[in-house]
């Protein structure tokens, strides 16, 4: 919820205004219970839960409305709540903070609301909640919890002390997985989220990569090189970027040396010849298990038979985390594998992989990526100037980015982002956030590069796409 709220907030719909809409609803549900004129009691806590009921004393004018705020105004903890509190006050509401709870009297509404505590609680009520709660259960007023009766979880309908016996449940956007056991009518409101907030991959999307960031001792391993030497240069410096601590490149003799040559924070391993054979990969498969590392396969490995042969054989014996790119990526359908893949195939890779072969935009095609990806049974990040992420259950879009990023390399950044992502992310969230970050990086970029973008360029603004800057 708290992901799709700032998705909401940066398509131009801020909380503040869900929040309206949430008052709004609960104004509505009173409405519903009890005639003009019926005396209506709201209990709101220091939260946003208390914010929707302020507003919903806006929109309740022909009743008789109490507001009774549990503690100091000036610990309300967020601004939209607090400014929703001084509307009250200075419109002349009757609304008063009772710092005591031995002070809290409710008198004998018709309708009391429970606007105590929402999604944000944690644990048994604490004082004064559990005392108000004990008060409110008492009286023979209708409850009108809202977003969820305050003691109980709202993922799992579980109270671990006293909570609040609703009758009538008012929720926002979405049903709440603990709601139905409970012995009440809920409704879901629609507080007017826009559907892109969820279908769009947006800066709520980073919010548990924020927290990641740097989680302990993540590693990645890049298996790549051969014909080419840039690529898995460039995955394996964005890895970095994204989080991982420690990068590895697996590379062919001939061109280990030039690999490590662009970039002092890798650490190159070379392996003899100059293209990935299969006699390499008991080797690259047994490093990888001791490390626990995330693998990034594919890029610059070329497609020489023996190399498409390497890649299958170890798929076929991988049981880790890896994402798959470029060359590698012909040979995913054709292997049984354990591991856990991330592929980021562009359209003719998508098509070359068995996936759909598509002309347009690949939102038009989302249904068939998504089948295709629940096919494979990996999480499939379909690129084109409007990403496609699935993992056969679930699809999001993703339109981060600019026009110059058609220039080489930036897929190979994308790969090595997804891995670095992928040491504190589920493969899903690192799937999804990874081709946002990418383009936020060069949307931060836009005026300096003047379209002559380079994907190395990138490398310098991925922390900054991470933290949730924008251009
Ligand atoms: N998109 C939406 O669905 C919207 C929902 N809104 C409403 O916002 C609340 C969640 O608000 P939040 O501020 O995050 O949390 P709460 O109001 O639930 O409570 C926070 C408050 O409570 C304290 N606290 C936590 N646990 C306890 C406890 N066990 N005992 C006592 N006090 C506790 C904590 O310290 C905080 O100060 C959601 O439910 C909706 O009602 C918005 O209107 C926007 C749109
Ligand atoms: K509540």
């Amino acid at each position: 919820m708290a992901a799709v709220d700032e998705n909401s907030e940066a398509l131009g719909v801020p909380r503040k205004q869900l929040m309206e809409s949430s008052g709004n609803a609960v104004a509505r549900a009173v409405r519903d219970l009890a005639d003009p004129g019926a005396s209506v009691v709201i209990v709101a806590g220091r939260g946003n839960n208390g914010g929707d009921a302020f507003v919903a004393a806006r929109f309740l004018d022909e009743y008789d409305v109490s507001v009774r705020l549990l503690g100091r105004p000036g610990s309300i903890s967020t601004d939209i709540a607090r400014e929703n509190w001084d509307a009250l006050q200075s419109a002349e509401y009757d609304a008063e903070a009772v710092t005591d709870s031995k002070d809290l009297s409710l008198g004998d509404p018709d309708v009391v609301v429970d606007a105590m505590l929402g999604t944000g609680v944690t644990g048994a009520l604490r004082e004064p909640e559990a005392t108000a709660a004990e008060a409110m259960n008492d009286l023979d007023a209708t409850v009108v919890a809202v977003d969820v009766p305050s003691g109980v979880n709202a993922d799992t309908g579980e109270a671990e002390g006293v909570a609040v016996d609703a009758d009538r449940v008012v929720t926002f956007h979405d049903d709440k997985p603990g709601l139905p056991d409970l012995d009440c009518e809920v409704t879901v409101a629609d507080i007017g989220i826009p559907p892109a907030a969820e279908a769009f991959v947006g800066p709520g999307d980073l919010r548990s990569v924020r927290e990641g960031v740097r989680g302990g001792d993540s590693r990645v391993f890049v298996i790549g090189g051969g014909p080419y030497t840039g690529a898995p240069a460039l995955s394996g410096q964005s890895s970095l970027r994204a989080g991982a601590d420690l990068t590895f490149v697996a590379a062919p003799s001939k061109v280990s040396g030039q690999i490590q040559g662009y970039a002092e924070d890798l650490i190159v391993q070379d392996y003899e010849g100059d293209h990935l054979t299969p006699d390499q990969v008991d080797g690259l498969v047994e490093t990888a298990h001791d490390y626990d590392d995330v693998v990034v396969l594919g890029p610059g490995l070329g497609n020489d038979d023996e190399t498409l042969e390497a890649a299958k054989e170890f798929l076929e014996q991988f049981e880790g985390k890896a994402v798959v790119d470029a060359d590698a990526l012909a040979v995913v359908s054709e292997v049984d594998t354990d591991a856990t893949l991330v592929c980021t195939p562009n359209r003719k890779e998508l098509a070359t992989m068995g996936g759909p072969d598509v002309d347009g935009p690949l939102r038009d095609a989302r249904e068939e990526i998504e089948s295709f990806a629940a096919d494979l049974g990996h999480v499939v990040v379909a690129k084109a100037a409007e990403d496609v992420v699935s993992d056969g259950e679930r699809t999001r879009l993703v339109r981060a980015g600019t026009p110059a990023m058609t220039v080489g390399g930036t897929g190979d950044i994308l790969a090595g982002i997804v891995a670095g992502l992928l040491g504190t992310q589920d493969p899903f969230d690192a799937a999804c956030a990874g081709p946002f970050v990418n383009g936020r990086a060069a949307e931060l970029l836009d005026d300096e590069r003047a379209g002559g973008l380079l994907a190395s360029d990138l490398l310098q603004t991925i922390p900054r796409a991470i933290r949730g800057e924008e251009e």
